[in-house]
């Protein structure tokens, strides 16, 4: 037996068997990502080996890897969630500081062996499931959790629309919101309600043009029991059944079919519902807010839109700027959106430089705070340090930079351009596309068909495109 005395350390060979006992997989790397240590059983995971592995960026080598990242901004990153050979692994990644200097970083992932992982994958998998379905539904319902204070911006247009908004929650009226898609209709709903007598009681927002036309009278009326085949036994509440006493928001309203709008109508009239199927009409105390980003007053005219349905919702019209004409609160949003942000990256003092202020401030903003949330998310994902430059955001908003070079070069001026990172015309078109079909999500608001239409290719082949791209 071999004995070492208290005193010595502990021999180095002992090292790599002690961690791999305990169960880690750890990869080391220096401060540009270079993996200088990796263990056998982080190898075996891979499906590589020790020697192939070390040596190489740690991005080429671990799918999803943000070691280089770690190793440069000192940021502990821990428990996050890394996607690699198609699981879902959990991940820490320490700053590695040496004699006070950050020399680079430290990464373990969970699950020391296959056969723990597939046990794991059997036990656990659907827990996560289940606690993924959960946490969607908590987001949607904190959604519903908006107070004015939630809603951001201090430009006159905007504080003008939310004082409004504020001065008329009390009232028992009908509220029409209108705004550009993104603009923040849904939060005002809420907040409406929440300053209401109305807010202890459901707020329960439909978006009327993403549940099937056939589906639409069941959804917000209610079945009775048999109503149709396959109907569920003993029927089903409806949304305004849930909402009773409290608010319904249907969004999207132009997008409602002409014979759904007569019985909204009905509706309205009568303060009653009729389940489909159903002989009695139930009586419902619900105040109503509906949103569009449509001109309804021109689809009245087209004939659309039912004109005694229009002047029912618009009691109270509250109609909320585009971005673009909120004069500073680019600016103020962006940080408050980014406090969110830092929260999901497990991030800390993400600043935005004054380039970069600057660029945001120009842009016109078609998909208003929603494509402001993307380009922030994005340029996250692709920042190394504390501040987001102008190199880090999408490509169609880093296109005013070249256009702002001086035409006529001077040997300085050349210089820069020269240094400025080049990539292949391949890659830059990829980038393009990618970035348009994103932008085109963002304004339909996740809707492929309507993503695909506003892009003019056809829905096969923006189906193949996301998938090339990896967008969801
Ligand atoms: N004033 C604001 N301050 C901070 N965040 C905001 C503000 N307005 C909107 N947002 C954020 O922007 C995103 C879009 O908001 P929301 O869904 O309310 O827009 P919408 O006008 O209802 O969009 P759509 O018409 O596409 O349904 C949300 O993530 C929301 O949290």
């Amino acid at each position: 037996m071999i004995m070492i005395p208290r005193t010595e350390k502990i021999p180095h060979h002992w090292i790599e068997e002690i961690i791999n006992l305990v169960g880690e997989r750890i990869v080391v790397v220096d401060r540009e990502g270079i993996i200088l240590y990796i263990n056998g059983a982080y190898c075996e995971f891979l499906g590589t080996t020790v020697e192939e592995a070390i040596g190489k960026p740690a991005q080429d080598v671990i799918e999803n890897s943000r070691m280089h990242i770690v190793a440069k901004t000192g940021q502990k990153e821990l428990a996050a969630v890394q996607p690699i050979n198609g699981s879902e692994m959990i991940a820490n990644r320490y700053p590695l500081i040496i004699d006070g200097e950050l020399v680079g970083a430290v990464g373990t992932v969970m699950f020391r062996n296959p056969e723990d992982w597939l046990l794991y994958k059997d036990k656990i998998q659907h827990l996560v499931e289940e606690v993924n379905y959960y946490k969607t539904k908590a987001e949607k319902n904190s959604k519903s959790k908006y107070y004015f204070s939630n809603l951001i911006g201090n430009s006159p247009s905007f504080s003008a629309v939310k004082k409004l908004a504020e001065r008329v929650s009390s009232s028992q009226s009908a509220v029409l919101l209108l705004g550009e898609s993104g603009t923040g209709k849904e939060l005002f709903a809420s907040a409406i309600h929440n300053n209401s007598m109305r807010a202890d009681y459901p707020f329960v927002p439909i978006n009327c043009a993403s549940i099937p036309e056939h589906l639409l009278e069941s959804e917000l009326f209610g079945y009775d029991d048999g109503a149709f085949t396959g109907a569920k036994k003993g029927g089903k509440k409806g949304h305004f059944q849930r909402a009773n006493r409290g608010t319904i928001f249907l969004d999207e309203i132009g997008d409602m079919p002409l014979a759904m709008q007569s019985k909204l109508l009905r509706v309205l009239q009568e303060r009653e519902i009729l389940p489909v199927g159903g002989q009695k009409s139930i009586a419902v105390d619900v105040r109503i807010i509906a949103a569009t980003h449509r001109n309804l007053e021109e689809m009245v005219e087209e004939g659309t839109f039912r004109q005694d349905l229009y002047y029912r919702l618009n009691v109270i019209k509250i109609e909320i700027p585009p971005l673009r004409e909120r004069n500073g609160d680019v600016e103020l949003i962006a940080y408050n959106l980014l406090e969110k942000l830092e929260r999901k990256f497990f991030r800390k003092g993400i600043k935005l430089s004054a380039k970069v202020v600057e660029r945001l401030n120009q842009h016109k903003w078609p998909g208003n705070i929603r494509e402001l949330e993307n380009v922030l998310e994005r340029s996250i994902n692709v920042l190394d340090g504390d501040t987001i430059e102008v190199v880090h955001l999408p490509l169609y908003l880093r296109d005013d930079e070249t256009g702002s070079i001086p035409k006529k070069s001077n040997e300085k001026e050349s210089v820069n351009v020269a240094e400025r990172h080049i990539e292949s015309l391949k890659e830059t078109l990829a980038q393009a596309e990618k970035q348009a079909i994103l932008n085109a999500l963002s304004i339909s608001n996740g809707n492929k068909l309507e993503a695909a239409r506003l892009l003019e290719v056809g829905k096969t082949k923006f189906y193949e495109k996301c998938k090339i791209y990896a967008i969801q």
